[in-house]
């Protein structure tokens, strides 16, 4: 029975996390975006036009012994933000942290948009949410982690997602839980799987505020039940407009900024924690990993404003807990028994 680790390279400002994966014979490796928000591994390749390009390393059909046509088979993805891709499709050998599943579906972009161009950094995608939300047609294809699960000793993945020091790396597990990546105990709640995504409920919010290091008081539970992803694909921890406010609004000369597109704050603010109640798991995020980046220059040494690691998910379908959040907890992804289990670390 398998099991597979992988480490998690944090890009700049941690606004993506990229994982080595194997594809084809003999192995190409690739840095994909591994990603809980959406269901299709695509990859920039010999078909995409050299002009979409923008350096990324390349998965060589042709140079793959393995690799078979999916005939009369394309794919189309548009994401939120509105970026997009769209290709053909092949089979091949893809093998993540030494897990391997043979005739995985490989998307090949024939198109991309700017921003895909513009990162350089990453191949491409591998979508880890539930396979109904695949956009492979006519046939839908299944995601690597489902068309692995047999050969999984535990029919779950964990991300243990990192703030970038110079060298942290986080790591994503496959087919087992490792107990010393956290330290409190796992807290578990039911997915609802309808729309595809790693969706739960919320039931609201409390503020800690870090006036000083020896006590911080904890304001009372707000009330603000919502829905929400767990998605290691979007950088941001995106909530309810009404939750960002109020925790803004403890933040001295916090602003939302229409130039800037969202909450902004003096970069010398102390910023409290913040802590989501999910079930009877109280998820902590440090103000420290909500002090994003800088937004007026490139390094916090200069930088006077600074943008907020959370920001509102109004026009959105549902909260999306993105990187900012995941980096604060352990989380199991538990496939099999439609489940998500969070601890402290
Ligand atoms: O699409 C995803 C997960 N993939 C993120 C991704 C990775 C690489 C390149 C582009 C996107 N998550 C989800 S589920 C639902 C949404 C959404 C967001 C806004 C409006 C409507 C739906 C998103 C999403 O687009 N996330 C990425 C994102 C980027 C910028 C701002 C917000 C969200």
């Amino acid at each position: 029975d398998d099991q597979g680790e992988v480490s998690a390279v944090p890009q700049l400002f941690d606004v993506e996390y990229l994982a080595p994966v194997e594809i084809g014979t003999p192995p190409q490796t690739l840095m994909l975006n591994f990603d809980t928000g959406s269901s299709d591994l695509w990859v920039f390749s010999s078909e995409t036009p050299s002009r979409l390009q923008g350096g990324q390393k390349l998965y060589q059909i042709q140079d793959s012994t393995t690799s078979k046509r999916l005939a009369n088979h394309t794919w189309s993805i548009q994401y939120g933000d509105g970026s997009r891709s769209a290709g053909n499709v092949y089979l091949d050998t893809v093998s993540v942290g030494g897990v391997t599943v043979f005739q995985q579906a490989v998307e090949s972009a024939t198109t991309v948009s700017s921003s895909f161009t513009a990162d350089a950094a990453s191949s491409g995608l591998l979508g880890l949410a539930f396979d109904s939300i695949n956009q492979v047609r006519p046939n839908k294809q299944k995601t690597f982690i489902s068309n692995a699960l047999e050969s999984l000793e535990m029919g779950l993945f964990t991300a243990n997602l990192k703030k970038a020091e110079p060298t942290a790396a986080g790591n994503y597990n496959f087919g087992f839980i490792d107990e010393t990546e956290f330290t409190g105990p796992l807290s578990f709640i039911d997915v609802n799987t309808t729309r595809g995504f790693w969706e739960f409920q919320a039931s609201g919010f409390s503020i800690q505020s870090n006036a000083n290091s020896s006590s911080n008081t904890s304001s009372m539970f707000v009330p603000v039940a919502h829905s929400a992803i767990a998605d290691t694909g979007t950088t941001l921890l995106l909530l309810p407009a009404a939750i960002a406010q109020a925790y803004y609004w403890q933040v001295p000369s916090a602003r939302s900024s229409a130039v800037v597109g969202g909450w902004v704050f003096p970069c010398n603010a102390t910023l409290p924690d913040l802590t989501l109640h999910i079930g009877t798991y109280k998820a902590v995020v440090p103000g420290e990993l909500i002090k994003f980046a800088p937004a007026d220059t490139d390094d916090f040494e200069t930088a006077t404003v600074c943008y907020g690691g959370v920001q509102s998910s109004s026009g959105m379908p549902f909260a999306i807990y993105g990187d900012v959040f995941l980096k604060a907890q352990f989380t199991v992804f538990d496939v099999e028994g439609h489940q998500l289990g969070f601890a402290p670390k």
